[in-house]
């Protein structure tokens, strides 16, 4: 039997029962070859996972939004424009990303997304660098720990201002931009398990209602910019093994999550990207206003 290489090898692999014996080789002038056309399917199934035009992905710089924006960039995406309060945290990844990408354009941006009119700059000037503004995924957060019964004013409206109104500014600031821009657009929310039900065992009030709201939000702006061609979900993150969960009163917790999982264990920030690409991806133009958790099953019980 003659050697397959190429293209007929993977056809042989994918297919191996349609694996030709010398003599059969006029089958392949036949057109269309039962195999070319189950490529061809194939390609099309992989395009509809394509993700088209530019994105800001705020928090980009940490472990959730560099995960997503990487694998963003593997399904296509033009330009990349990371918003954060600390780019230079993650100077070398994101060069690196730019030799692995280099058809992309890639850049970060200082921002403070609490600051209104630092956001709504920020993003204009994105839209002049990178021609467009397709989609955003608000991943800056700030987790804390605290009891209810201890906790300053402050510290409760830092901790809403960044994670429910620093998205909203985002969200509102962009829409502006896609509305101009007349071709509509895609926003994620990252929301999570918080915002479902209530942490434990770590106390974190503030941090499930800044959360919880983000749900809502994503509800309301669905609704309200559909007519423009703009969609609006969310996700929702279970137990990620990130930094976020070292810190001092949630690190205590890891044990416990793990065994309260049906998983038995953490998520990696690689299991979360699936999901973002999904939303923004041709598979998903009919959703809007949905959540989708990525658990490991932690709600379940
Ligand atoms: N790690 C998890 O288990 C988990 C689970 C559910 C939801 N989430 C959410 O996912 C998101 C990312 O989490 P992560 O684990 O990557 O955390 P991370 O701390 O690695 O990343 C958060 C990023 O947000 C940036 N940021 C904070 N305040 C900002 C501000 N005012 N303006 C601009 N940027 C700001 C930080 O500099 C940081 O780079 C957060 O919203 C978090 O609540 C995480
Ligand atoms: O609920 C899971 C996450 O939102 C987060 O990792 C956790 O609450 C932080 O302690």
């Amino acid at each position: 039997m003659a050697t397959a290489t190429g293209r007929d090898a993977l056809t042989s692999r994918i297919l191996p029962q349609m694996t030709l014996s010398k003599g059969d080789e006029t089958s392949l002038t036949r057109p269309p070859a039962p195999a070319s056309r189950f490529l061809k399917a194939q390609e099309r199934a992989a395009k509809r996972f394509e993700v088209h035009g530019n994105a800001i992905v705020t928090g980009g710089a940490g472990t959730l939004g560099f995960a997503a924006s990487k694998a963003l960039l593997e399904h296509g995406l033009s330009g990349l424009m990371i918003f954060d309060l600390d780019p230079a945290q993650a100077e070398h990844e994101i060069n690196e990303l730019q030799r692995e990408f280099p058809s992309s354009k890639i850049s970060s941006k200082r921002v403070d997304i609490t600051d209104g009119r630092e956001v709504a700059n920020a993003v204009s000037e994105t839209a002049s660098l990178l021609g467009s503004v397709d989609h955003l995924l608000c991943f800056a957060g700030v987790v804390g720990c605290q009891h209810a019964i201890d906790m300053t004013a402050a510290e409760w409206r830092r901790t809403l201002d960044i994670n429910t109104t620093g998205s909203f500014l985002c969200a509102q600031a962009c829409a502006k931009t896609m509305i101009q821009q007349g071709h509509g657009g895609s926003i994620i929310f990252v929301a999570s398990i918080s915002g479902h039900r209530v942490n434990f065992p770590q106390p974190q009030v503030a941090y499930n209602v800044s959360k919880s709201a983000l749900l809502t939000l994503k509800n309301c702006l669905a609704a309200e910019w559909a007519r423009y061609g703009i969609r609006c979900n969310s996700i929702s993150p279970g137990y990620m093994d990130t930094i976020l969960n070292e810190g001092e009163g949630i690190a205590e917790g890891r044990k416990i999550w793990a065994e309260r999982n049906p998983m038995g264990r953490m998520g990696t920030p690689d299991e979360l990207t699936g999901a973002v690409v999904f939303l923004l991806s041709n598979n998903a133009t009919y959703i809007n206003g949905t959540d989708l958790v990525v658990d490991g099953g932690q709600i379940l019980f």
